[in-house]
């Protein structure tokens, strides 16, 4: 998969795709990332990016034309087609399910805004879809296309070994909140590692952990709860947690 960033700071996506998952990913040739900088495409000596909003108002805007030269230039490194993302508080909602769908491109374009945002009209006629993180402001479209890289490129076939598998974490093949974690030591003066995953009992195991996973959904974000799709097993469980919370 092969995703171009279009940034006044590539430097800080080339930081974040570098490590860990997604630095493995792009050594495995899973996955490479690109920046692109409309500041190298602005005309003139000042190289200017924005400039003041019409109507009036605090702050800059992002000009039409540095940008859509980037875009094209962006476009035409790689034969590949790619929708144009642009991130936003504005955006649809990033989903699981959404991020499922954007990883099996082959090809993404990242567009991230600065100051005010970006001249409308450049907008309409270059973005396929705006995504947002989350419903909070943020300075830069740079960290929500760091979050967007990093959740498509853990789903790259290979990206995860299997002791990090992909299918444990939330929202993955069930939308479901993960369960809890331990490691070592059993004992310690924060508590015990509950005694059935120390059991060896595998069926067990998978029966708590599907269990808590089910509560937690319940506790904590009961609306991502759809007790409708829950299997029979499911619900059973579901009611046997509900009733030893309660007591
Ligand atoms: N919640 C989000 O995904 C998000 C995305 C971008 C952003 N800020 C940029 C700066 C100017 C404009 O391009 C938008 N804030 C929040």
């Amino acid at each position: 998969m092969r995703i171009d960033i279009v940034s006044l700071f590539p430097e800080f996506i080339a930081q974040c795709a570098g490590v860990g998952v997604v630095g493995r990913a792009q050594e495995r040739g899973l996955l490479s990332t690109h920046g692109w900088n409309p500041r190298d495409y602005a005309a003139g000596g000042y190289r200017r990016v924005d400039d003041r909003p019409f109507g009036g108002g605090p702050g800059m805007v992002m000009m039409i034309e540095p940008l859509q030269a980037c875009l094209s230039a962006a476009r035409a490194a790689d034969e590949a087609p790619a929708p144009v993302i642009y991130l936003s508080p504005q955006g649809r909602p990033l989903t699981q399910a959404k991020v499922r769908e954007l990883a099996a491109l082959p090809r993404l374009i990242l567009l991230c805004g600065r100051y005010e945002g970006v001249d409308e009209r450049l907008l309409a006629a270059e973005v396929d879809e705006e995504i947002s993180i989350g419903d909070y402001v943020l300075s830069g479209g740079e960290l929500a296309a760091a979050v967007v890289i990093d959740a498509v490129a853990r789903l790259q076939e290979g990206a995860l070994n299997d002791a990090e598998s992909a299918v444990q974490d939330s929202f993955e093949g069930d939308g479901l909140l993960d369960c809890p974690h331990y490691t070592h030591p059993a004992s310690h003066a924060l508590g015990e590692v509950p005694a059935v995953l120390r059991s060896g009992d595998h069926a067990a195991i998978a029966r708590w952990r599907r269990q808590q996973a089910l509560g937690r959904t319940w506790l904590r974000r009961p609306d991502l709860l759809d007790e409708a799709a829950l299997s029979k097993a499911d619900r059973a469980l579901l009611e046997e947690f509900r009733q030893q919370w309660r007591h």
